[in-house]
């Protein structure tokens, strides 16, 4: 890859490596954009199989975040960070401190919180040493897991895809094709076996698949068979890039709808799926809860808040599906356009008045410790 060609390409501010020897982190915080404000976006830790992929994910997830939080309305940037390792075998405190030092080394310009590898225990250390940090244990005044409000916001988007597509928004009896049932799937397929839906999982981990045949009657199939289950929604919680050309191939849905962020390989392949007749939520408008909810920590965390503006996800990707329909363009392009739209606008305004330079969280910090 080349670095400074592809930042230059796509309009990535900073990129930042962290090495340390003693803990072993091996760290790439990617600042994709603030123009709306600091970077949040949290902290995957995955075994990459290089250097490269790893570059590439921090990436690609930095970038979905700026978009993401453009678009459910949040008055902040994109960012990211990758830690290569194992996250069940290679964790140690000192490697979460010492990354909390990296982070707290950029002054707010980045805030990280979960993602897939990291845990609430994780964030609670890495405040140790940090401000910078979101999605830390309730004893703080702070949100918690951030999973199981990501897996409200897919249920009420999923809601407004099947409305798009169906013409109404019931789920009952709706066959659904579950990639992953990890953190905000497993709570997820919950939500949607109380609304009266058939679900047929997998995942990597036969265990974690297995929870949901026993919790929910849900039926096993293979990883690689996912794909040509023919169902009403194909909901993917995995990793990224799982809408390709060799799974479009397969893919027997009407709906795609899931918590996965980048799960589109490549631009091109949502507007296949709209050549197809599948309605795509776009990801980083119906996984958007998460985000939301940490977020409201920058203010003094209040829940009923957070889920209020969480339900919103319904209007935002209900609102993606007329854009594209007005537009005659497929919904990743119409979700990238009201994202767009709105930075820029804000872009534009910021020649009207100066923004109050404090940061919100150490603001909304101090004020609890009142
Ligand atoms: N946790 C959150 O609040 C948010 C998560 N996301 C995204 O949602 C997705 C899931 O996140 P979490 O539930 O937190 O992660 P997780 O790590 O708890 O769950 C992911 C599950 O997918 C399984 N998996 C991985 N590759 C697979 C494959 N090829 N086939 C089948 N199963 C596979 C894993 O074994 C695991 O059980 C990720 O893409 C994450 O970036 C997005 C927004 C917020
Ligand atoms: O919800 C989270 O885990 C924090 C935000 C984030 O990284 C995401 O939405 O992917």
């Amino acid at each position: 890859m080349n670095l400074f060609q592809t930042m230059e390409t796509y309009d990535y501010e900073q990129v930042v490596v962290c090495q340390d020897r003693t803990s072993g982190l091996k760290a790439i915080i990617a600042i994709h954009d603030t123009t709306l404000g600091p970077a949040l976006g949290g902290t995957r830790m995955w075994n990459y199989t290089s250097e490269e992929a790893a570059f590439e994910d921090a990436l690609r997830l930095s970038k979905g975040m700026t978009y993401k939080n453009a678009a459910a309305g949040l008055n902040l940037g994109g960012g990211k960070t990758v830690i290569i390792g194992d996250p069940r075998k290679d964790k140690n405190e000192e490697m979460f401190r010492a990354f909390g030092r990296y982070i707290q080394g950029l002054n707010g310009r980045y805030i990280t919180a979960e993602d897939v590898g990291t845990t609430v225990a994780d964030m609670d250390i890495i405040h140790e040493e940090t401000d910078y940090v979101t999605g830390i244990s309730p004893a703080f005044g702070a949100s918690g897991n951030p999973s199981p409000v990501t897996a409200y916001g897919v249920f009420v988007g999923m809601k407004a895809a099947v409305k798009a597509a169906y013409g109404d928004e019931n789920l009952a009896g709706k066959k659904i094709a579950v990639q992953g049932v990890g953190n905000v799937s497993y709570q997820l397929c919950k939500y949607l076996h109380d609304e009266g839906a058939e679900l047929i999982v997998t995942d990597i981990y036969e265990a974690a698949a297995k929870r949901a045949v026993d919790d929910f009657g849900a039926q096993y199939v293979a990883p690689e068979e996912i794909y040509s289950v023919a169902c009403d929604i194909f909901s993917p919680n995995a990793l990224g890039a799982i809408i390709n050309d060799d799974t479009l191939a397969h893919l027997k849905a009407t709906v795609v709808a899931g918590a996965a962020n980048n799960q589109l390989k490549e631009e091109r392949h949502g507007e296949r799926l709209m050549e197809m007749g599948i309605a795509y939520a776009p990801d980083y408008v119906i996984n958007a809860g998460g985000v939301i909810n940490v977020a409201d920590e920058l203010k003094g965390y209040n829940r009923d808040r957070a889920m209020k503006k969480v339900e919103g996800i319904y209007d935002n990707v209900a609102k993606v599906f007329d854009i594209a329909k007005r537009d005659h363009v497929s919904t990743n392009v119409a979700a990238d356009r009201m994202a767009e739209e709105r930075i820029e606008r804000l872009r534009r305004s910021r020649k009207q008045f100066v923004r109050d330079g404090h940061h919100l969280l150490s603001r909304a910090r101090a004020g609890q410790q009142k």
